[in-house]
Parts: structure tokens; C-alpha cells; sequence
């Protein structure tokens, strides 16, 4: 089941403040949704998640399906008791994982044959495996199985007719999914995938298409695949604000802080993206004041945490008190570089915890820009603080 409730819409743009009703419960949109890839957000605890105020995340249905395998699963009754996160989950369909495998895969009308990277199986995914493995899941959002069209192939841009043959099967995929989705009686939401490339009138013909087959929701793909930056903002100029008013819009592997915020103002409502969580593994952590590499040696002696208005656990330690309103409870940006330095694990569970906390306060406070009304305002102040340099 999935209810979209429209709370606020930013006049001088296409922003929009909603409420997603969802099975395991409700989010707040817009919505940043971490990204759990082996049924876990790499190295932070499901309390920390709910601590730093996460609604919802993202569960891998291609890893879960290979290891620990859909039996294991399904023995939990699915996801949520498997890894212990009772709040909404959203599952991609796995078509972009085989196609980011590479070389192992062949795609046919029928669906995608691969190998499997854990033990070399020959494995089969179509949308109806797609959708029974989403089902015993339980994820409380499913995607439609699609295929991500690709910006270039072996260096050369997809054409537009390569681009259209693509989104065509995706657009029958579509309808295959929702047809199996429904058949299997799943109680839970199914979105559609708009693609089209870089080409708008094909991204009209595809969010036409998926509009007439009435999804509760709908996902912007095919972006974010390795185009320019111009690139992908024209898509995202383009679409979000054309697909339904009453119905979320996801924005697929998106993206940078400037992109979420770019992002809303075009109307996006969900974002996913593993930039956060992968960032800080390699210790480049993201603050108001713009991006901060640990690992340099200017921060071997600073007193200072990442961000002196954070607080998070790793800034301002359990109190939660931000150095500048006097607290002192954090880490400084010293002992970050020497655990980095030192390769030791507390290092990126701790800058993990700060990316995550900065992307989730950062849709929070544009949450609260559209309840105030002053969304134009908190757009412009965020790109003057983050051109600021830290
Ligand atoms: N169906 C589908 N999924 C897409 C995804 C996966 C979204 N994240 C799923 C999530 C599930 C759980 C495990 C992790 C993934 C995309 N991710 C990106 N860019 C990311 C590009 C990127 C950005 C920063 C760092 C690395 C890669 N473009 C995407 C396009 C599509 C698409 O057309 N169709
Ligand atoms: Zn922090």
C-alpha cells in the first residue's frame, strides 16, 4: 500500500513537501534513502540509522539474492526481521547491479542472463524474477524490472535509436513486472522506471507510457550513469516535474549535495545514492562549508571536528551539542586523520555515521525551508556556505 500526501509546494519552483504512507510506516519527503548493499548500511548500526533520524533505506535484491540467498530470507518472513530495521524499505529491481557487472551478462527480450560473481552459477533475471524475489523480500517499495540505458558504450554515445530500443523494452518489462507484481498479490508499492537516455522526447514517450499503466510511483532512471554533469541536470530539469503531481518521483543514484538540492527544485522526492557512505570510507567527508579529505595533513594537529555546526555522534559526540553552541563531546579532526592513517575500523564507521548524518540534516532542513516557505532562500544560503572552502 502507498499514499502520497502533498503537504507544500515552493512557488518559485518546482519543490514540493509530501508525506509517503507506506506499509512499514511513514516518511517525510523529500527523502534521502541510505543504501544498505548487503542487507546492512556499511558499517553503521541500525540504531545509529534511526538515531540520526533515516525513515527509510535501500536493500540490494541482487546481493541478498546471491548470498545469503532467498531461503534465509524468506525464513525471517523477509528483510525487515532478517536485518533488523522495522522502518520502510525500498529495493531496486537488480537490473542495474547485473548490468554494472560488466562483461558476465546477455540481455534478451525474455530477460538478463548472467554469472554469478560469488560462485560463477549461470543465473537468470526477467521481471517476473524480478518481482518473486522483491516479494519474498517484503520491501515496501519494489522497482519494475528495467534496463539502465547507457550514456556511452566502449566509448562511443549511445544513439538515439539504440536509445529508444532500450527504453521500449523497458517499457514492456514495465507492464511484465506489474503484471507479475499483481498476479503474486504483493500487498506492497510498484514504481516504474522512466529511461530515454539523454533524449527528451523519449523521455516523454516513456513517462507518458508509464503514466497510462497507473504506477503508484514513479523512478527518473538512466541518469547518473557517467554523462556530464550538464548532461544529467537537463534530464533532471526535464522529467521529474512532467510525471504526476500526486504520485513521488525518485531520482535514481543521485547524487552529490548539490544535486539533492538541485534535485528538489526540479520536483525530485527521493534520492539514493552510495556517494555518503562510499565518500567517507575514503575519507572525503562532506561539511557546510564544502568538502574536507582527512587523510590530508594540514588536519594532523586541528582540535576541531569535521564541522563545527554538525551533530552529529562523530562532531558532537552522544550529547549531540555542536562545537560552535559550545559543545565539546566529538572527535577532532586529529584523531580522524591518525585513525585514518592508521587504517583502524572506528575511522570510516565514524565518518560514515557524519556522511550519512550530513545528507539526512541537510533534507531536513529542506523540509523545513518548504514548511516555511523559504525554500528559495535556504537554496541560495546552502551554495554560498558550501562555496565558502572548509
Ligand atoms: N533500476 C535502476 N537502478 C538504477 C540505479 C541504482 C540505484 N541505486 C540502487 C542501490 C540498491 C542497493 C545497492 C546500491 C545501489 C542507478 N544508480 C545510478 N548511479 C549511481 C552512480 C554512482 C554515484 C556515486 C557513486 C557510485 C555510483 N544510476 C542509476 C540508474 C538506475 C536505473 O536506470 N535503473
Ligand atoms: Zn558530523
Amino acid at each position: 500500500m502507498l499514499q502520497f500526501d502533498l503537504l507544500a509546494t515552493d512557488p518559485a519552483s518546482h519543490a514540493r513537501r509530501g508525506r509517503l504512507t507506506l506499509n512499514h510506516g511513514v516518511v517525510q519527503t523529500p527523502i534521502f534513502m541510505p543504501v544498505g548493499t548487503y542487507g546492512t548500511v556499511k558499517g553503521v548500526m541500525p540504531q545509529s540509522l534511526r538515531d540520526m533520524g533515516a525513515q527509510i533505506i535501500l536493500g540490494n535484491t541482487f546481493h541478498l539474492w546471491m548470498r545469503p540467498g532467498l531461503d534465509v530470507v524468506q525464513s525471517f518472513g523477509g528483510l525487515h526481521a532478517f536485518e533488523q530495521w522495522d522502518k520502510p524499505i525500498l529495493t531496486d529491481s537488480g537490473g542495474f547491479q547485473v548490468w554494472s557487472l560488466g562483461a558476465m551478462r546477455k540481455i534478451t527480450e525474455e530477460g538478463v542472463y548472467f554469472q554469478s560473481p560469488v560462485n560463477g552459477d549461470k543465473l537468470f533475471m526477467s521481471p517476473e524474477v524480478s518481482m518473486q524475489i522483491q516479494t519474498t523480500l517484503n520491501s515496501d517499495i519494489v522497482m519494475q524490472l528495467d534496463e539502465c540505458t547507457p550514456y556511452e558504450t566502449q566509448g562511443r554515445l549511445t544513439t538515439e535509436a539504440e536509445a529508444r530500443k532500450s527504453m521500449e523494452m523497458s517499457r514492456r518489462w514495465a507492464l511484465r513486472s506489474k503484471a507479475e507484481f499483481e498476479r503474486l498479490g504483493n500487498p506492497n508499492a510498484l514504481f516504474g522506471i522512466v529511461q530515454g537516455g539523454m533524449f527528451e522526447h523519449l523521455r516523454q514517450e516513456s513517462l507518458q507510457a508509464l503514466v497510462e499503466m497507473d504506477f503508484p510511483g514513479y523512478a527518473i532512471g538512466g541518469v547518473s550513469v557517467g554523462e556530464p554533469k550538464d548532461e544529467m541536470l537537463r534530464i533532471m530539469a526535464h522529467t521529474p516535474h512532467r510525471l504526476p503531481a500526486t504520485k513521488p518521483r525518485y531520482l535514481m543514484g543521485v547524487g552529490t549535495p548539490e544535486d539533492l538540492v538541485d534535485g528538489v527544485a526540479c520536483g525530485v522526492d527521493m534520492f539514493d545514492c552510495v556517494m555518503p557512505t562510499r565518500n567517507a570510507r575514503n575519507g572525503t567527508l562532506f561539511t557546510r562549508y564544502g568538502d574536507l579529505k582527512i587523510r590530508n595533513a594540514r588536519h594532523r594537529a586541528d582540535h576541531q571536528p569535521l564541522d563545527a555546526t554538525c551533530t552529529c555522534h562523530a562532531c558532537a559526540g552522544p550529547q549531540g551539542i555542536a562545537w560552535n553552541d559550545g559543545g565539546r563531546g566529538g572527535f577532532s579532526r586529529a584523531y580522524l586523520h591518525h585513525l585514518e592513517r592508521c587504517g583502524e575500523m572506528l575511522g570510516p564507521m565514524l565518518t560514515s555515521i557524519h556522511n550519512l548524518h550530513y545528507y539526512l540534516n541537510l533534507m531536513q532542513g529542506i523540509r523545513d525551508a518548504l514548511d516555511a516557505g523559504t525554500f528559495s532562500q535556504f537554496h541560495a544560503q546552502f551554495k554560498a556556505d558550501r562555496a565558502r572552502g572548509v
